[in-house]
C-alpha cells in the first residue's frame, strides 16, 4: 500500500512515518528530501530564492511526477495537500492519513524544533500559536479529506499501523 501521511508542520510526518515505514517493512520517503534531491536546492533554500508561489509549483510537480512505489511510506510536506489538486491526487494514489495535533501542541514541538521552516518565519511563544491556529483553520478542510484521520497525541508506529489496518477491514 502507497500511504501518504498529511498534516501541519510538526505534527510528526516525518518522525513517525520513517517509525511507520519500518515496521511494515517497507520504504520510506519524505517529499521535502525528493524535492530537494530533484531542484538540488534546500526548500527554505528555494524559498528565499524564489518565493513560496514558486515552491507550491515545483512542490505539485514533485508530487505529482515521482514514480513512488506501490509499498511505501510517503510523508509530505506540511502544505502540499493544500495547493492544486494535491489532495484529490494523493486520494486517487494512494492511502492518505491526516496527523491530528492542536495549535498549542504543535507550536510546543515547532518551538524547539531545529529544522528551518520558512513558513514560520519568526513568530514566536503566544504568536506562534496564533498564527498556527490561523493557518491550520485554513489547511484542515484540505487535511480531514484524508482517508483516516489519526489523533498525533502519543501517537506511536505501532498504533498507527492497527489503525490503518483496522480501516483496510471495513
Ligand atoms: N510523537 C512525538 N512526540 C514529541 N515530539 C515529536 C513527536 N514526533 C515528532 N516530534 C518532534 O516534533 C518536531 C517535528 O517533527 P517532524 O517529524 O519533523 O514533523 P513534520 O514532518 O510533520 O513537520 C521534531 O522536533 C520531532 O522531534
Ligand atoms: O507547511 C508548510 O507549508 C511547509 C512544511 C514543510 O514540511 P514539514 O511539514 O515536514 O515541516 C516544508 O514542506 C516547507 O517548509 C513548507
Ligand atoms: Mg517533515
Amino acid at each position: 500500500m502507497r500511504i501518504f501521511l498529511v498534516g501541519f508542520m510538526g505534527c510528526g510526518k516525518t518522525t513517525l512515518g520513517r517509525k511507520l515505514a519500518s515496521r511494515l517493512s517497507v520504504p520510506f520517503t519524505d517529499l521535502d528530501k525528493v524535492f530537494e534531491e530533484v531542484t538540488g536546492k534546500t526548500v527554505p533554500l528555494y524559498f528565499k530564492e524564489f518565493g513560496e508561489d514558486a515552491f507550491r509549483k515545483a512542490e505539485r510537480d514533485v508530487l505529482q511526477t515521482s514514480d513512488f512505489p506501490d509499498d511505501v511510506v510517503i510523508a509530505t510536506g506540511g502544505g502540499a495537500p493544500c495547493y492544486y489538486n494535491n489532495m484529490d491526487w494523493m486520494n486517487a494514489n494512494g492511502f492518505t492519513v491526516y496527523i491530528s495535533l492542536s495549535p498549542a501542541a504543535l507550536a510546543k514541538r515547532l518551538e524547539t524544533a531545529d529544522e528551518e521552516r520558512p513558513v514560520l518565519r519568526d513568530h514566536k511563544g503566544t504568536a506562534l500559536v496564533e498564527f498556527i491556529a490561523e493557518k491550520l483553520k485554513e489547511r484542515e478542510p484540505f487535511y480531514k479529506q484524508a482517508h483516516l484521520i489519526a489523533e498525533g497525541i502519543s501517537l506511536s508506529a505501532e498504533k498507527l499501523a492497527s489503525a490503518i489496518a483496522l480501516h483496510q477491514l471495513r
